[in-house]
């Protein structure tokens, strides 16, 4: 049988999230994320300009640092999505020793979860993946989602 992944809908909102990383894919997941959790810390050396900017909100907190093991200590979900992959590999690895959730963008076998196509609409949300077969797939799903909008706002009234 394929192997599947549950779409388990997951109270995130004040769990103490570390993403690793702040360039195209850090940047990507902290702007869904913000949607679900406002305790959100960055720790990259370099951010993009959304990362820098969104920092001026108080649900998220940019360290213009290089990772160290230590800040694991103060963390319950963790995204390693640096451009080091012995790095991302070394915080999945620390992670899973000490049972904290992780997710490793270049890796999906040290993922204890995949970050989803999400779509959001009021008090709907739509999470969509393909256990990591085909993010491509996913990306033109959210995206035809995301452009029936009407729809997803019929369905609701009737
Ligand atoms: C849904 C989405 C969320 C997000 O990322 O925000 C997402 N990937 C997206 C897009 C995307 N990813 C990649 C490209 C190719 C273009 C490119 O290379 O740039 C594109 C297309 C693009 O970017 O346009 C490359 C890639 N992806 C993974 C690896 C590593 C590996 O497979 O081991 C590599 C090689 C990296 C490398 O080594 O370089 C792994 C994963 N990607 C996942 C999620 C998880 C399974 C999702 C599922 O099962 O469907 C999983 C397994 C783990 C995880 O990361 O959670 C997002 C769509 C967002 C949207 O809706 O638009
Ligand atoms: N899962 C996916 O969907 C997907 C898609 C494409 C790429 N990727 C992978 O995601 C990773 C990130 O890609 P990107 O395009 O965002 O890279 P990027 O070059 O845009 O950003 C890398 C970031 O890592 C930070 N960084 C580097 N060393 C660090 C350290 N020691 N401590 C903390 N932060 C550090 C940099 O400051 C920068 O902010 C790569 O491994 C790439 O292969 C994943």
């Amino acid at each position: 049988m394929r192997k599947r992944y549950f779409p388990m809908f997951f109270d995130i909102s004040d769990k103490k999230v570390l993403v690793v990383g702040g360039g195209k894919i850090a940047t990507r997941r902290v702007k869904v994320l913000l949607e679900f959790c406002n305790r959100i810390v960055v720790i990259a050396p370099e951010a993009s300009e959304e990362i820098r900017a969104l920092s001026k909100n108080d649900s998220l907190e940019w360290r213009e640092v290089c990772f160290k093991e230590e800040d694991l200590k103060e963390s319950e979900i963790v995204f390693a999505a640096t451009n080091d992959k012995e790095l991302n590999h070394e915080i999945g690895m620390r992670c899973k020793a000490s049972q904290i959730l992780v997710n490793v963008a270049d890796n999906r076998s040290l993922c204890d979860f995949y970050f989803p196509g999400v779509v959001i609409e009021d008090e709907v949300v739509i999470g969509i993946n393909t256990g990591g077969e085909s993010p491509e797939k996913t990306k033109e799903i959210r995206e035809f989602f995301s452009q029936h909008r009407i729809d997803l706002q019929n369905t609701k009234k009737s």
